[in-house]
């Protein structure tokens, strides 16, 4: 079929079947179609690239501190492996659901293959809430899931790393769990593990670092000096307290930062170390925390400011509240803040938005130099992590500035057009379509 034909069919406009409209993996597919389209993509290909490769849901029971069992479900979903073993985050949520982890999983493919990483992309979630569960609790419902994922995890074939409500130790049972069934010591099994057991230096900062590397580039091309800006953090976890910390280490203002308590805001600075310190020492939670005034989540991201980082969860820029915002600049700390149809409308108020599958992509370029680290079991100083860390995320975004300025478009787009072109030269190279 001729690229006429083939856009005149509109195959790249056809509604995929069984997809939640305005959900996570429909905004993914919008922005898919769109590149498909520039770049003319193969009809097949981009059939395939609409489906992940392998879907796998478990049933994880779990023997409750009080004698009970408790069935929890779990995902793993691997979009493609055709640039290498799938990599991607396993998150804990009551909310999860298999749309939310099938967009995710493509997410990565092409945060992957914009950073020039050779990873396929994956992502795992469990339906649970951790904060219902004991310690011990939490280590058997992990070590149970891992228990079902044998046949998919591997350091050649499927690589986790931690995400929402999953951290260090949680990659620790995983990797002691794998390990025993493999009588062997794995620790490239996942990354974001504790340094002590084969993490690297500087991963836990990472994401938050590229956040930062790509708001700097940013500021600069607006010609603002990270001293005289304003920014707004939404979610402080490990990438919302780290890219707040970063900035406030450059001489920004942070005038409000939130988490799932709700909103802190002061128009004067907020004192970042004081913010994570409080959060550290109240179970890591910004509640009661009294530097700065109550504002609600909705109104901290409408503040008037230079930089927005959305750090916390999807959806959260959406067509209901696109228009009403002010900041020049939105860093997509978290996995897919804004929704397809909202980009239109940040565009038309002339907004910079550094897309996730740039901006966050530190913490698997760093979960990447992990890997490598763990199979030459040679290890790497925190200043060589960062260094590289940081020339391989302005290397990004300087790339997909060009791009964007190529072909007139929005830096999101160049990134998926950058990303797609990349997956589907090296899926005709391998010839696994034909
Ligand atoms: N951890 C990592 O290395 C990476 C994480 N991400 C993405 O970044 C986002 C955050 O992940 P992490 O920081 O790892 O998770 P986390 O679990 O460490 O922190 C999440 C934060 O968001 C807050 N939050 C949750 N719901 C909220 C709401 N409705 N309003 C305001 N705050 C809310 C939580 O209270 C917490 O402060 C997710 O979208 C994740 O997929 C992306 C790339 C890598
Ligand atoms: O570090 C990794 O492997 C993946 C991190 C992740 O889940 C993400 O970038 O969304």
């Amino acid at each position: 079929m001729s690229t006429k034909d083939s856009i005149a069919s509109g195959y790249y406009k056809e509604p995929v079947p069984h997809i939640a409209h305005d959900s996570p993996f429909a905004s993914m597919m919008e922005r898919f179609r769109f590149a498909a389209e520039i770049l003319d993509l193969d009809e097949g290909v981009f059939k395939y690239l609409s489906s992940p490769e392998k879907v796998v849901m478990v049933s994880i029971p779990v023997t409750m501190d009080d004698g009970r069992i408790e069935v929890f479900e779990g995902y793993r979903v691997i979009h493609n492996s055709i640039l290498g073993p799938s990599k991607g985050g396993i998150r804990y949520s009551e909310d999860v659901t298999i749309d939310e982890v099938k967009a995710l999983a493509a997410w990565m493919t092409w945060k992957c293959a914009v950073v020039n990483v050779p990873f396929g992309g994956a992502k795992g979630g469990v339906r649970v809430n951790p904060k219902n569960l004991s310690q011990a609790e939490l280590e058997r419902l992990t070590r149970r899931y891992t228990a079902n994922m044998l046949d998919v995890f591997g350091p050649d074939r499927d690589i986790p790393a931690p995400d929402m409500n999953t951290n260090e130790q949680v990659m620790a049972w995983i990797m002691d769990t794998y390990s025993m069934k493999q009588k062997k010591t794995e620790n490239a099994v996942v990354t974001g593990k504790p340094i002590i057991l084969g993490g690297s230096k500087g991963r836990k900062e990472a994401t938050g670092r590229g956040v930062v590397t790509c708001t700097l580039a940013a500021l600069g091309k607006l010609r603002i000096s990270p001293s005289n800006t304003t920014v707004v953090v939404q979610g402080f976890g490990n990438v919302g307290s780290v890219s707040a910390q970063l900035m406030y280490e450059q001489g920004a203002e942070v005038i409000a930062i939130s988490d799932i308590s709700g909103g802190y805001y002061n128009k004067n600075g907020i004192d970042i170390e004081e913010a994570i310190r409080y959060s550290q020492t109240h179970g890591n939670s910004l509640e009661g925390f009294d530097g700065a005034e109550p504002i609600s989540n909705q109104d901290l991201l409408e503040l008037e400011c230079d930089v927005l980082i959305p750090a916390a969860k999807e959806d959260q820029i959406n067509k209901e509240n696109a228009s009403r915002i002010k900041a020049k600049i939105i860093a997509e700390g978290a996995n897919g803040p804004v929704t397809a149809n909202a980009d239109k409308l940040l565009e038309e108020n002339g907004i910079m938005v550094i897309p996730d599958i740039l901006a966050n992509a530190g913490g698997v370029t760093v979960s990447y130099f992990e890997w490598v680290q763990d199979r030459h079991g040679y290890f790497w100083t925190e200043e060589r992590v960062n260094r590289r860390l940081n020339r391989m995320m302005r290397e990004s975004f300087d790339n997909l500035f060009m791009v964007s300025e190529k072909y007139s478009i929005t830096l999101r787009q160049a990134a998926y057009v950058y990303a797609i072109d990349r997956v589907a030269t090296t899926l005709k190279l391998r010839g696994i379509y034909a």
